[in-house]
């Protein structure tokens, strides 16, 4: 009886595997022995979606380990994905970004996410290889409005005065925590205090604190609407009833699209950034509707804050985790804000404080975040190839890579490089991106990709550094961070690879106590970001 049954099992797997390989052959894309080369699944056919399904972005660098090869293939059902691994290969693709464009995805966030109307996404899809841009055409919706996002988040006047609104809005918090419960401080879970601020901050900057719709609604409201679609991202972009399927982001989103609409009706414009102002006159020269204007903002606000608050929020646990780390931080900030001559322990009653000179004078700072965001990043710079190219690593090896397929250049994989961050590229070293640092070891810029590269490179990358920094400058001076639980031991949370974000996010979050520092309880702060501008 057990041998038959052996027997009758074994068939079955023989049977099911001959299937899986019947399949693969009939659904897989054949292959060029010129494309780079290919990672069979182990379960035959869907094995490689199944591992995305299961373990998100974190899948690439798994298969990454498995080869020893720079780029290589994974056939999925009548497709493939080229996943790349190596910075010389990386920077090969960003040089050739049209071809390997990022462009398919704005179109379809906008489609999917962001519930374009049809003549909204027409106008995002035009000339998608940028040919007539090529010609002197002057451009189309999609590169203009990116163009302005560039333009006013360059290092200089728009940028500082969004970063000034940031350090306002942040101060007000700060101030709360202190004097709330009789100066006990705050507790509770650290990233969602983090989120609730970051958002306001961050929209205030942007959209104008007097008119923010994130205020107008109450900021509660605007920070569970965007989570939901968060949440419900992936049921979303499927587009199959979402009212049904996704409906708390569903929801959220027509909350958010009402709001926005209110906003401009209600000549919200007139008190926005030149940020907002930029990407709203792109919008109208193209003939785009209030609307839809609207509903792009669901985007921007995406992007605003879906890295930026568990950015802070990791920034804020190493800093805090890390005695004598906190104690280096704090020595230096300290000594640009209290210099020779001036009373070490402030009894003053105001004190000024300008974020921008600290950031300058103390390098450790811009290092220690770079590496936060070294080892937190989880972005997979997402391309589609729309012609067939070939890509080269300078030692000789080509590649072919094929249109209509799926190219990613996941950060996680380039990031944990000995080959390029050398022997210590698994540990956290904050000072491993102090000037004197990079001397010793030259490390591509294609080798660093928490904000992306290429022509898809993050517009928000200097606005995100500073409003990091600045939060983290405000904390270190004003507060002590604890862990409420494990008797005030600091163990950070586990992470979680999220499709919609470029920062890892925790799985749970961790409770902490923050509590003002006793040394400074009589000072009222006020912080700036450029002392010239505050006093012009
Ligand atoms: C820590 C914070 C942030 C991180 C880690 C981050 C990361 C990224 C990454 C990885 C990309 C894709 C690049 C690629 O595929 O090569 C991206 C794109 C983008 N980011 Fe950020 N970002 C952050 C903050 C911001 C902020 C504050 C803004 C401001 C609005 C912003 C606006 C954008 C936009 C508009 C794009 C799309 C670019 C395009 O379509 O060409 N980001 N970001």
């Amino acid at each position: 009886m057990i041998s038959l049954l052996l027997l009758i099992t074994g068939v079955v797997t023989i049977a099911l595997y001959l299937l899986g390989r019947l399949l693969t052959s009939l659904l897989t894309l054949p292959h060029d022995p010129r494309e780079p080369p290919l990672i069979h699944p182990k379960i035959p056919f869907i094995g490689h979606i199944i591992g995305l399904l299961r373990h998100g972005t974190k899948y690439y660098s798994m298969m990454a380990k498995t080869t020893p090869h720079p780029i290589f293939t994974l056939p999925v059902p009548n497709g493939r994905m080229y996943i790349v691994t190596s910075p010389t290969l990386i920077a090969s693709c960003d040089r050739r970004a049209k071809p390997i464009s990022f462009a398919p995805y704005v179109v379809e966030f906008g489609r999917r996410i962001l519930a374009g109307s049809p003549h909204a996404v027409a106008l995002l899809s035009e000339d998608l290889l940028e040919e007539r841009t090529n010609r002197g055409g002057g451009g189309n919706l999609r590169t203009q409005t990116m163009a302005a996002m560039h333009r006013a988040q360059v290092p200089g006047g728009e940028l500082d005065g969004m970063v000034r609104v940031v350090l306002r809005c942040v101060g007000g918090v700060v101030d709360g925590v202190v004097a709330g419960d009789g100066g006990v401080g705050f507790e509770g879970g650290l990233f969602e205090w983090v989120r609730g601020f970051v958002t306001v901050a961050g929209t205030d900057a942007v959209y104008g604190a007097e008119t923010n719709p994130f205020r107008e609604r109450g900021a509660a409201d605007g920070v569970v609407c965007c989570r939901a679609v968060d949440r419900d991202f992936a049921m979303l972009g499927l587009m199959v009833l979402p009212d049904i399927l996704a409906p708390r982001g569903s929801r959220g989103r027509k909350r958010f699209f009402r709001a926005f609409r209110e906003y401009y009706a209600a000549g919200g414009l007139e008190t926005a950034s030149y940020l907002i102002k930029a990407r709203y006159e792109a919008n109208k020269k193209y003939g785009v509707s209030d609307e839809d204007i609207a509903r792009f903002d669901l985007g921007v606000c995406t992007a605003l804050l879906v890295n930026t608050v568990p950015a802070v929020g990791w920034t804020l646990c190493h800093a805090f985790s890390d005695r004598a780390l906190l104690a280096k931080l704090r020595q230096g900030i300290e000594a640009v804000v209290f210099p020779p001559g001036r009373p070490q322990i402030a009894t003053s009653t105001r004190l000024l404080v300008d974020i921008k000179r600290i950031a300058e004078a103390v390098p450790l700072l811009e290092s220690f975040v770079r590496e936060v965001l070294r080892v937190e990043s989880n972005s997979a710079s997402a391309r589609f190839v729309l012609q067939d190219t070939v890509l080269d690593d300078g030692a000789g090896n080509s590649y072919l890579v094929k249109k209509d397929s799926f190219l990613g250049m996941p950060s996680a994989p380039v990031h944990a490089n000995e080959a390029v961050w050398g022997p210590t590229a698994h540990t956290f070293d904050p000072t491993r991106f102090l000037p004197e640092r990079q001397k010793e070891r030259k490390i591509p810029a294609s080798a660093w990709r928490t904000f992306g590269g290429g022509n898809a490179l993050c517009p928000g990358r200097h606005l995100a550094l500073r409003e990091i920094m600045s939060i983290l400058v405000v904390m270190l001076l004003r507060c002590d961070v604890e862990p409420c639980e494990e008797k005030g031991r600091w163990k950070l949370p586990a992470k979680r690879h999220h499709i919609s974000t470029s920062i890892l996010t925790p799985v749970d979050d961790i409770r902490v106590r923050i509590r003002p520092r006793k040394e400074f309880k009589k000072v009222k702060w006020e912080f700036v970001w450029g002392l010239e501008a505050e006093t012009r």
